[in-house]
């Protein structure tokens, strides 16, 4: 099939890729030419593991390439993906505006009859008015017809999601163009659910939405358990074992951070508003994670009696999660900025993330090369990102040097028996 994908983000650049790795001729688009001219020479504009070779191996394969020109992207193209982004406005509401520049886009170029799949998480209702667009704007005998096809895939684990994911969802109420998309997605042998445009486009919100709520659920379980000497990491064990339950999304911890549950949690609640629906829980959900993002500084100002002017803190992690270099609404950039305005000073390291956290974070914060830079001469280590060069901290000579460590650990990346002559803080434990 000749796929053109709009959009060289994460999931446009990974949808892309993985498409034309199972035998699609497949033409990337995007308006930023510096990502473009990259993407040419193979190189990955984000940290993804396994995303440079699977790049790499396609462009050699020409099954893959890359332009800024509509019309060539355009050629020829039976499908075309929509994978811009759909950012949070001021209210919590999803910004539609590169999705409509888009829709506009494909119905003026498109010259020949053309499927349009919104990979974009979008609300519902989104794809019917991509319909209109195309309808208001396309070229005479051009037919067009949409389809709502949720991306599910996790930064970091991008690539094995989409040849291993759940499942995959397409929403549409012409059924032809149903078919289509299913014969496209047949190479990654995911189960499909097929269903209408609305429920498909309301599927993807209503799944980040309860994962989020699972994290901000155990969150309170945990800061329950700090206060009542329970420990969250046995009762996350004990209730993941029931299958109803399950075991994932119980790791307790200083909140969700990333491109996606912040802003499609609150832009769920704006939907259901705008419905005349008050998503009590949902609003709950938002509200836990700002506090819990929040919650090492509360730990670093009890410890020190409130007196952090003067003081410097070690932070290790930057980025959201591991495995990224993303800093979209990352703990850290709170963590850091109270702790700035509180007086202290902050060194700071990330394995991947620091170019990017350079653009996001205080420009008081003191980058450092590595872990051993970052936690000399501190009164206190702080782990933001539970990286896996971090989990041996403690074996480390730079760290056994320090007399009387201090560690704040928002992550709970360390066992209870491995904290010996460490003044330990963690999350629900
Ligand atoms: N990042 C994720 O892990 C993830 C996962 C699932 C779903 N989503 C959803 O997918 C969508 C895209 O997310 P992302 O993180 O990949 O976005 P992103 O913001 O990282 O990238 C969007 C890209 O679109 C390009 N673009 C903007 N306007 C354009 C235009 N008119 N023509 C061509 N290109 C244009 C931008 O230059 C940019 O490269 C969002 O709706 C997001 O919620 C993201
Ligand atoms: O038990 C957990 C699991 C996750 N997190 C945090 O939750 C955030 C999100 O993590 P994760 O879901 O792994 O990363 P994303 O790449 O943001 O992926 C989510 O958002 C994407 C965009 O919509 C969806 O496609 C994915 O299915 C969905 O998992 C991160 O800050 C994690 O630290 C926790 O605090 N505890």
């Amino acid at each position: 099939m000749n796929i053109a994908v709009v959009g060289t983000g994460y999931v446009g650049l990974v949808t892309g890729t993985c498409l034309s790795d199972v035998g699609h001729h497949v033409t990337c688009i995007d308006i930023d030419e510096k990502k473009i001219a990259k993407l040419k020479q193979g190189e990955s504009p984000i940290y993804e593991p396994g995303l440079e070779e699977l790049l790499e191996a396609n462009i050699r394969s020409g099954n893959l390439t890359f332009t800024t020109d509509y019309k060539q992207g355009f050629k020829d193209k039976d499908v075309a993906y929509i994978a811009v982004g759909t950012p949070e406005n001021e209210d919590g509401s999803a910004n539609l505006s590169f999705v409509e520049t888009v829709a506009k886009q494909i119905a003026e170029t498109a010259r020949q009859d053309i499927i349009v799949v919104t990979k974009s998480t979008v609300p519902v209702g989104t794809n019917h008015h991509v319909l209109s667009i195309l309808e208001a704007n396309k070229q005479e005998g051009v037919n067009v017809s949409v389809v709502s096809n949720p991306e599910f895939l996790r930064e970091g684990s991008a690539i094995h999601d989409t040849f291993y994911g759940d499942r995959i969802v397409i929403g549409a109420d012409d059924s032809q163009a149903a078919d289509t998309i299913e014969e496209i997605n047949r190479p990654f042998n995911v189960p499909v659910y097929k269903t209408d445009v609305a429920s498909a486009e309301m599927i993807k919100y209503a799944s980040n939405a309860f994962l989020a709520t699972k994290i901000s659920f155990i969150n309170e379980v945990a800061n329950i358990c700090e206060r009542v000497g329970a420990n969250v990491e046995d009762v996350a064990a004990g209730m993941g074992m029931d299958e109803r339950i399950g075991n994932k999304f119980l790791n307790a911890g200083i909140g969700y951070g990333g491109s996606c549950f912040p802003k499609d949690t609150k832009a769920l609640v704006d939907i259901a508003k705008q419905a005349g629906y008050d998503f009590k829980i949902l609003n709950e959900v938002v509200d836990v994670n700002t506090q819990q993002q929040r919650l090492l500084v509360d730990k670093v100002k009890d410890h020190f009696d409130g007196k952090l002017e003067g003081r410097t803190f070690g932070v290790l992690g930057l980025a959201f999660k591991p495995n990224t270099d993303d800093m979209r609404e990352a703990a850290s950039i709170i963590v850091t900025k109270e702790l700035l305005e509180a007086g202290a000073h902050i060194k700071a390291y990330d394995p991947i993330a620091m170019d990017n956290a350079k653009q996001v974070l205080d420009e008081r914060v003191n980058y450092q090369n590595n872990t051993e830079e970052t936690i000399k001469d501190v009164d206190a280590i702080l782990i933001l990102t539970e990286w896996d060069e971090f989990k041996d901290l403690f074996n480390n000579e730079a760290f056994q040097a320090i007399e009387n460590p201090i560690v704040f650990d928002g992550r709970n990346i360390y066992k209870e028996d491995e904290i010996s002559e460490v003044t330990y803080y963690s999350v629900g434990r």
